[in-house]
């Protein structure tokens, strides 16, 4: 395996992290996530909570990723404005609400238990 290669796909990986991180959708994840770490600190999480956490905000981030990439190629392949364009943008938005959605009762499934 070409290592120098191997190297430099990390660095268009990272490129795309920061691409994202420029989109308020993104900055709106950041924050959110900021806040359930500061709150988990604080309420004392087991380590099976921990994981779960954890593995529900790496998931939140990467669907965010995959979701502005999707805008970007629709934006790309129809500037103009397109039904088909408009599914498949709604229906990348949609797959990220839902994870929002059923992350958010996960993590109150998990929390308020502890906070009552
Ligand atoms: N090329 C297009 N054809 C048809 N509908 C579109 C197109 N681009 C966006 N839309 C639709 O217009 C609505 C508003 O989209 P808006 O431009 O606010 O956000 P977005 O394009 O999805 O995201 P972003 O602004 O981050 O690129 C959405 O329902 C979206 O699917």
């Amino acid at each position: 395996m070409n290592v120098r290669k191997y190297i430099r796909s990390f660095g268009y990986a990272f490129e795309g992290i920061v691409t994202a991180c420029k989109e308020q959708n993104f900055k709106s994840h950041l924050l959110s996530a900021g806040i359930v770490l500061i709150a988990g600190y604080f309420t004392g999480l087991s380590r099976v909570e921990w994981y779960i956490v954890l593995i529900l905000i790496a998931l939140m981030f990467a669907l965010e990723i995959v979701n502005t990439a999707i805008e970007r190629v629709v934006d790309l392949a129809s500037p103009k404005m397109h039904p088909l364009a408009k599914q498949a943008k709604d229906l990348a938005a949609g797959a990220v609400l839902v994870f929002a959605i059923f992350s958010a009762i996960i993590g109150l499934l998990i929390f308020i238990p502890k906070w009552f």
